[in-house]
């Protein structure tokens, strides 16, 4: 059965980011996840996850300048003194939190001939990360974004993080396979999780196209978690979705599970 985690950037959003952790414990959670931890001391969200009973899964290495359109700086050419800050500090954090996967992020391209060099530099990164991880039993997770969300990014395709887990060739470099955008770029979702199998280490759900709660739209989510637990998939599967109303109302689909 699934591990879920709630994630604290999307869901309960009707209170301070801070008072996330306590209503995700009353709903039922065990787990949460989040985009970015770096405007809080790691001591007040580690008290926060303590006093709740939470374990926290999953954080994402800092976007940089987002207003200029940046999403991640691990795949620029050039800044790699600002991606390795970011992953020296996504790891103090990670340890702090007690943390065991953080994603890298990647970048947008903004010219699709540099394609290559992009694709280079974040393989570079994305090793520095796994080496300097690995001492600490942390993964390193690479996810692919659908162009309806973020257009441009350096990954859309399930199959191009594979690859790129392949290229980068590290035992704790992993895919971050996100149901939400698999079904707006990849589509074939059970073919895609037997061919991913042993290849990702977290999920994300959502339905779609709407992004709402795993109970409407493409994907037959009852369908998708017996496929995990068939591939053998022991992770945790973050629930990244936009609450169609108050959070708490929306948590039907998740009553069976939180018992
Ligand atoms: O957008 C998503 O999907 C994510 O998981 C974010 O962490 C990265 O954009
Ligand atoms: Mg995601």
């Amino acid at each position: 059965m699934p591990k879920f985690a709630a994630n604290l950037s999307m869901m309960f959003t009707e209170v301070p980011f801070l008072e996330r952790f306590e209503a995700a414990a009353k709903a039922g959670f065990k787990y949460v996840e989040y985009l970015f931890p770096y405007e809080y001391p790691a001591e007040v969200l580690k008290a926060k996850l303590n006093q709740y009973g939470l374990k926290q899964v999953l954080f994402n290495t800092a976007p940089g300048n987002v207003s200029a359109g940046e999403w991640g700086v691990s795949a620029i050419p050039g800044r790699e003194a600002d991606s390795h800050r970011d992953i020296d500090l996504a790891l103090e954090y990670a340890i702090a939190l007690g943390c065991p996967n953080v994603h890298v992020m990647a970048g947008v391209v903004p010219d699709p001939t540099e394609y290559a060099k992009y694709k280079q530099t974040f393989i570079d990164n994305v090793r520095y990360a796994a080496d300097k991880f690995k001492p600490y039993g942390i993964k390193v997770l690479l996810e692919a974004l659908s162009p309806q969300v973020k257009p441009n990014y350096l990954i859309s395709s399930q199959y191009q993080t594979l690859e790129l887990v392949e290229l980068i060739n590290r035992d704790n470099v992993f895919v971050q396979l996100d149901y939400f955008h698999a079904q707006n770029v990849d589509g074939n979702l059970s073919r895609l999780t037997d061919r991913l199998k042993g290849k990702f280490a977290h999920v994300q759900i959502a339905s779609v196209p709407d992004r709402h709660e795993p109970d409407e739209g493409e994907i037959n989510y009852t369908h998708i978690f017996n496929k995990l637990d068939e591939v053998g998939y022991d992770g945790w599967v973050g629930c990244e979705y936009n609450p169609r109303g108050k959070t708490e109302d929306g948590l039907v689909w998740f009553a069976q599970y939180s018992k």
